[in-house]
């Protein structure tokens, strides 16, 4: 059974019971949001993430919704990607094209991926190009509060150090405020370059997931979404504070175990 609650100030907790129950309520969140953005506006922006969402993601390519989700209206992106060649095994291009992508019917024109073969701080430059394009014509949508894209749905991971895409502790990266996307050649978890989102990105989505599992990732998890004492440290995920759009937590019950006035009973 799932435990959910919302919590008015950090957006919503789904707290699901087991791992195959979490993958059931993502696949129908994502399926819901995508069948209101191709309603809405006629095609679906979506930016996914590497490690473990992939996977947790799985759902999708089963029925029902490998046949009822519109994936022909689908646009993919990544809010943060290594910069190493597309077939490389840490690259979250294959990672998604493997698990994700070539088990359903997207459109490849649609797959908006980095270029590979140039440095890190071009790559992200032309992806942020890419992403102006593609603003310009609406497939990605436009925040009416600032010149950001407003994506439908952006998917994050959270590294238990509490890092959200390649936004890691303490890095000049989370102050980058005039950039949509920016490049690291720095990563604390390797590989070392990589390109992201910023924050005004993330925070200019319509909707934003942070998909968390496993105990090691608890406290940053806390951290994250308690009210903490101002000495505390803050890391990155406590930064995901859509301006209009909605947050929503994907937690199981081991990274949930150290939130505050939450008791499980087994
Ligand atoms: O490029 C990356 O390194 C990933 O995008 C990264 O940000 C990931 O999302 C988190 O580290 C969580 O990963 P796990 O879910 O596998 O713990």
């Amino acid at each position: 059974m799932a435990l959910s609650e919302v919590n008015n100030d950090r957006g919503e907790l789904r707290i699901l019971e087991n791992l195959d129950e979490l993958r059931t309520d993502l696949a129908d969140y994502i399926a819901e949001l995508s069948e209101a953005a191709v309603k809405e506006r006629g095609v679906f922006a979506i930016a996914l993430s590497g490690g473990s969402l992939i996977d947790l993601m799985g759902k999708l390519c089963e029925a029902p919704y490998n046949k009822t989700v519109d994936w022909a209206k689908w646009y993919i992106f990544w809010a943060d990607e290594r910069v190493v060649a597309k077939n490389h095994s840490d690259s979250n291009y294959k990672l998604a094209k493997d698990g994700l992508l070539s088990k359903v019917p997207i459109v490849p024109s649609h797959v908006h991926s980095i270029n590979d073969s140039v440095s890190a701080e071009e790559a992200a430059d032309e992806y942020m190009f890419v992403i102006r394009q593609l603003v310009k014509t609406r497939m990605v949508s436009v925040s009416d509060i600032s010149d950001c894209p407003k994506f439908d749905l952006i998917l994050l991971g959270m590294g238990p150090d509490g890092h959200i895409a390649s936004l890691f502790p303490n890095h000049s990266a989370l102050d980058e405020t005039d950039e949509w996307v920016t490049f690291i050649i720095d990563s604390p978890k390797p590989p070392p370059e990589r390109i992201t989102f910023t924050l005004p990105v993330i925070n200019s989505a319509s909707n934003v997931a942070m998909v968390v599992t496993g105990e090691s990732k608890a406290e940053a998890v806390h951290l994250a979404i308690d009210n903490i004492r101002p000495d505390c440290p803050s890391p990155p995920a406590r930064l995901v504070q859509p301006t209009k759009g909605k947050l929503v937590w994907f937690l199981d019950k081991p990274a949930a175990s150290k939130l505050d006035g939450l008791q499980f009973s087994e």
